[in-house]
């Protein structure tokens, strides 16, 4: 299969190398006590390169979702080391982890996650105001332009398509110009053409704009758009692969749940 070593172990950054836009060390999560106690997340470890986009992949249950809530500050580790950038998130208190979260990362989840009662354009500028920013218009204008919404500014979602709703997700995740995008199964509640679209549309964000982009998805399909799949199983990241396609992705996952 593919060199596991590269995401079971720990790269170093090369000498005065560029810091990883997301760095785990040791990442453990658990969650319960005593005989309930369900060990999401098994000493994890894994750098993401800036620039880069990035599968997590693995069966249900073993812990996708937990590893890049851990990994987007939404949710505390029991133990280990998350980085953004160079700074370390387990130290920082709620209030300026939230100012972080808003500054510094984007989120694009399944079910969209807009504000029925805004129109697109404020959905898209509301990370701004919720920092008390104005938008750049120009920066505003060529956001909307790059997902193909110019002429939909002044509706409200439920004016939208699934597709559309997603579309105003990414720009709204692209407005900060945030050091990574984090995205949840962002194509779960799309069909297929519409779910290439969006992909297409991560994908440029981290070739034209370079930003950095980690996804969690089921489908070997979407993971194919990536640059490396990461898979977890049990809490572990037991494999990686490089340069995806949906067929060496698929023979991977097939491999873990025979494995399961
Ligand atoms: N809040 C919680 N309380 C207790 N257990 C939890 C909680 N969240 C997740 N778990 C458990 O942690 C493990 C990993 O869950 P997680 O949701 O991260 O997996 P996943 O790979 O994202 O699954 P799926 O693909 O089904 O969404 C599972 O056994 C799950 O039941």
């Amino acid at each position: 299969m593919t060199d596991v070593r590269c995401w079971t172990q720990q790269p170093h950054s090369p000498a005065g190398g560029i810091a990883p836009a997301v760095r785990l060390r040791e990442v453990t999560k658990r969650y319960g006590k005593g005989a309930q106690a369900v060990t999401a997340l098994d000493r994890v470890s894994v750098e993401i390169p800036q620039g880069t986009f990035t599968a997590v992949m693995g069966p249900s249950g073993s812990g996708k979702s937990t590893f890049l809530h851990c990994a987007a500050g939404l949710d505390r580790p029991t133990s280990g080391s998350v980085r953004l950038g160079s700074t370390e998130l387990s130290h920082l208190k709620e209030a300026p982890l939230t100012r972080l979260r808003r500054g510094r990362m984007g989120f694009v989840f399944q079910a969209f996650n807009l504000v029925p009662s805004l129109t697109v354009e404020q959905n898209i500028t509301l990370p701004l105001r919720l920092q008390g920013r104005r938008a750049d218009r120009q920066w505003l204008t060529e956001t909307v332009a790059r997902v193909g919404l110019s002429e939909r500014l002044r509706h409200v979602p439920a004016q939208l398509s699934g597709g559309q709703q997603q579309r105003v997700a990414i720009a709204r995740a692209l407005i900060t110009r945030p050091e990574v995008i984090f995205a949840d199964e962002p194509t779960g509640a799309l069909d297929p053409q519409t779910a290439q679209d969006v992909l297409a549309l991560l994908r440029q964000a981290v070739t034209d704009l370079h930003q950095t982009v980690v996804m969690v998805t089921h489908d070997p399909v979407a993971a194919a758009h990536a640059d490396s799949a990461v898979f977890l199983a049990g809490g572990r990241i037991v494999t990686g692969l490089a340069a995806p396609t949906a067929d060496r992705v698929a023979a991977t996952m097939a491999q873990l749940r025979r494995a399961a």
